[in-house]
């Protein structure tokens, strides 16, 4: 293994993974930390793990058992991955898991780039946008769980680590590679050892990529992996993808705004079934029930329980963030293993907690990385008849389901 991965989340693990395998790096995912090796011709590892809003002491001992088992794969560079709208409290994650993961690789001008300019995140003089709103005024400051208050990433970067932080500005990243390793040594001379690099566009990334050859470890989103590949002789290709047939099926937890308007397209023209929260807390709504419904359907039929953030914030109210949240996913996961059990062999979920209750539900251990379905979403093969999509909350189009379901499929 040449690089080896850590994710904060499944779905945005499947991101990084994505861009990998794009560049041309056979790349497998990874549910936790494998107690087995690594198969000789893996060149990316990325070990997805669900660390991103646990305790930060027990994301910092999940992430280092990650890299330890990395380390022993051999690989010569570690990238932590996190989320491109960097979801982080100021007591954590991304701080405490990137300090142990410098101490322990002994690393120095740790990159930190969050952009993803593919989805419409780009930072500039320290500060990350999504799309043209800072990110504090793009509704991330409303995140139920790590609401971002600051877009200056140095600054909310700089309340969860022990380091101070440096900047490399755009300009020097527009001058290239050479340029911005000049300046990340003058920020490492500076006494900074985590530092945030600007980057506008996917061009900015590839030279921030050749930047980074060499050094021990990168953190980021998955577009700063865009320029990596090419440092281990990678070139990017199209990524071989055997479809699969059978019967398709999709759940949605997420309640964002982008997944909202895909449940409600694909619900205009497909077998769709709502969840009531409050059926499935109360116990009044079995996951077999749902299952079988789904396995009943023909086309590819979906059941969510994605609401708008009026209807989330009652639910939580009655019962509970936690237990709502806990319930809801435990649910799907539920449904999504009855549904295999029963037949199912492409499984398409929404939500990043959600998708990984199911990926463990399922007790999937590796995924081999498929085609791009749309931005930081690919399919992903999970055995020999179980193929799968993860989709980030904020991600994929309008029609996503629909064209998962032909991705899967090999029919798109
Ligand atoms: N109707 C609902 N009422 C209350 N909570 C809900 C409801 N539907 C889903 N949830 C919970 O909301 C959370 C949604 O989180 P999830 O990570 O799955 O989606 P997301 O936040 O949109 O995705 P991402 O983390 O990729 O941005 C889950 O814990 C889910 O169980
Ligand atoms: O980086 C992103 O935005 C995604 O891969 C993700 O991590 C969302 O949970």
């Amino acid at each position: 293994m040449l690089l080896g991965c850590i994710g904060d989340d499944f779905t945005g693990s499947s991101d990084l993974a994505n861009t990998l395998a794009k560049g041309g790096m056979r790349t497998v995912q990874y549910t936790g930390v494998p107690n087995v090796p690594a198969a000789q011709d893996v060149q990316a590892g990325v070990v997805a793990l669900k660390s991103r809003s646990i305790d930060p002491s027990e994301a910092v001992t999940q992430s280092l058992a990650a890299l330890e088992w990395l380390r022993a794969q051999g690989c010569e560079q570690i990238f932590f991955k996190y989320c491109s709208t960097f979801d982080s409290t100021p007591e954590g994650n991304i701080g405490p898991v990137a300090d142990a993961l410098a101490d322990t690789l002994a690393a120095h001008k740790v990159i930190v780039c969050p952009a993803f300019p593919g989805t419409g995140r780009s930072i500039y003089q320290g500060h990350l946008f999504v799309k043209d709103r800072l990110l504090n005024e793009s509704g991330m400051q409303n995140h139920p769980l790590t609401p971002m208050t600051d877009s200056d990433i140095r600054r909310w970067l700089g309340l969860q680590t022990r380091h101070t932080v440096g900047h490399v500005p755009a300009q020097a990243v527009f001058d290239g590679a050479a340029r911005i390793s000049e300046v990340l040594e003058a920020e490492h001379e500076a006494g900074h050892r985590h530092i945030v690099v600007d980057a506008i566009h996917d061009s900015d990334l590839i030279e921030i990529g050749k930047a980074a050859k060499g050094l021990p470890l990168i953190t980021g989103g998955s577009g700063v992996a865009l320029g990596l590949p090419a440092n281990f002789g990678c070139k990017a290709s199209e990524v071989p993808w055997q479809g699969q047939s059978g019967k398709a099926l999709a759940l949605s937890g997420s309640c964002s705004a982008a997944t909202r308007s895909q449940v409600a397209l694909h619900a205009a023209h497909h077998p769709s079934r709502e969840i009531a929260a409050a059926s499935v807390i109360e116990g009044r709504l079995t996951p077999q029930e749902v299952a079988d419904w789904l396995l009943d359907q023909s086309g590819l039929p979906l059941a969510y329980s994605s609401a708008d953030p009026d209807a989330v914030a009652a639910v939580q109210a009655q019962f509970g963030r936690d237990r709502s949240s806990k319930a809801l996913e435990t649910f799907f996961a539920e449904v999504a293993r009855l549904a295999v059990a029963g037949g199912a062999t492409r499984i398409i979920t929404a939500g990043g907690e959600t998708s990984g209750a199911v990926v463990e539900g399922l007790a999937l251990g590796s995924l081999e990385i498929g085609p791009e379905i749309d931005p930081g979403v690919p399919a992903l093969r999970a055995g020999s008849d179980l193929v799968v999509a993860l989709k980030s909350g904020n991600f994929g189009a309008e029609d996503f389901f629909e064209k998962a379901g032909r991705v899967l499929a090999g029919t798109a």
